[in-house]
């Protein structure tokens, strides 16, 4: 495939610059909420779960190769900039290759020059200080392999470590940090020698890590010293993208006690294992492909999850007689959704916000597995009704 657009980048990119930017590209079908009820129901971005994306620059070895860039902002002031278009090439059985485009929906899009401290400020933020507040805060990244997942979280992991312990407020409050990998139905400590550690469940349904250890950190440089010596143990592998592939699912778990009563809030910044394409493994043989396999599996039972408690959340909304205490949640199906039960739980009390932040590859090498990306980015987003009369 490489070979086909690397052969067809002049004509690739003749028809990408032919394109009327202005106007939308046909865009996969998004999976709708709940039908409508004879209510009137007015819908809004879900507020407590904000997908965004983020396009890598072009690396260098994509650039010498010569594969042009298949993924760009879509033109402002026509579906605004959040959108994103994406142009790949179908080789034409009589002809010449045709372009198929797509444009995919987000939040909130960060084009290649943004940086990860806009991101922080227009994302991440929020959610510190939800956790800050007693709030469970989630960011996710999600992606193929070699998108910049591993590059924009621990950024992001450095930036709240900052905030968390320059807040002078908080400098009375005790931060306990927990950083972990789950690999397949393995849970493994970062910040003990990769030690691995079992997860369970108390009496009461909540999940517990039984033995990970829990360091309490005083100053930003405690903090930034654990977040280094867990990326030293994270688990990696070579793809055909990416020298240093995580193959794992890494969690850093940030646990601020609470001056009063209440519960201690909690921020979680999960690093997910690359979404890696049969064909990058294939040469690596059979253990690899079962662990993408199970890497894959992981990520669609995520997905399920997010949708399934956001349904569940929108169909309470609508109305007492709607299904949403019906509507199931496959949190037992994977170890990384156990481990966040939390956030799924139907039935959970505390306050969830979550954001995930989809990475996305832009070179016309990575098209496939970047529109795989957008469209599972799209697939999280379930809008919640506003008001009902
Ligand atoms: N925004 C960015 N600016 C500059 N370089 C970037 C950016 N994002 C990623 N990179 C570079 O791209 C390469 C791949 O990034 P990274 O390792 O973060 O990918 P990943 O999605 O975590 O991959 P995997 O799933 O295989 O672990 C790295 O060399 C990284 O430095």
């Amino acid at each position: 495939m490489d070979r086909f657009y690397l052969n067809n980048a002049g004509l690739y990119r003749t028809l990408v610059d032919a394109l009327d930017a202005s106007m939308p590209a046909p865009h996969f079908s998004r999976h709708k909420a709940s039908p409508p009820t004879e209510e009137i129901v007015t819908e809004q971005p879900n507020e407590d779960m904000v997908v965004g994306v983020r396009i890598r620059p072009m690396l260098e070895n994509d650039l010498t190769a010569g594969f042009p860039r298949a993924v760009h902002p879509r033109a402002r002031g026509v579906d605004g900039p959040r959108n994103v278009d994406l142009h790949d090439l179908y080789n034409h059985p009589r002809g010449r290759p045709v372009l198929k485009s797509s444009t995919h929906q987000s939040d909130r899009l960060f084009d290649s020059e943004a940086t990860t401290e806009e991101i922080y400020t227009e994302l991440v933020a929020d959610l510190v200080s939800f956790a800050q507040h007693g709030g469970i805060g989630t960011l996710f990244a999600y992606g193929q392999t070699g998108s910049g997942k591993t590059f924009t979280v621990s950024q992001l992991q450095r930036l709240a470590a900052t905030a968390l312990l320059d807040d002078a407020a908080l400098t009375q409050r005790k931060i306990h940090i927990t950083i972990f990998d789950l690999a397949g139905n393995a849970a493994f400590d970062l910040l003990n020698s990769r030690e691995p550690f079992p997860v369970l469940e108390d009496s009461s349904g909540t999940t517990q890590l039984a033995g990970a250890v829990e360091h309490r950190v005083s100053t930003e440089d405690e903090m930034l010293h654990l977040i280094s010596e867990a990326a030293e143990y994270r688990r990696t592998a070579p793809t055909l993208k990416n020298d240093v592939s995580s193959r794992s699912h890494s969690i850093c778990r940030i646990r601020i006690e609470s001056s009063s009563d209440t519960e201690d809030g909690l921020l979680y910044l999960v690093d997910l294992a690359g979404s890696e394409a049969a064909r990058d493994v294939a040469q690596h043989g059979a253990d690899r492909m079962r662990e993408t396999k199970e890497i894959n599996m992981s990520l669609s039972v995520l997905k399920d999850c997010i949708r399934g408690k956001a349904e569940a959340d929108d169909a309470r909304a609508r109305g007492p007689d709607q299904k949403g205490n019906k509507i199931h949640v496959p949190i037992r199906r994977s170890m990384l959704t156990r481990v966040l039960k939390h956030m799924f739980d139907p039935q959970a009390s505390r306050a969830c916000k979550t954001v995930v932040i989809a990475c996305v590859n832009p070179s016309l090498a990575d098209v496939g597995p970047s529109k795989n990306t957008l469209r599972y980015a799209e697939m999280l987003r379930v809008p919640v009704p506003t008001s009902a009369r």
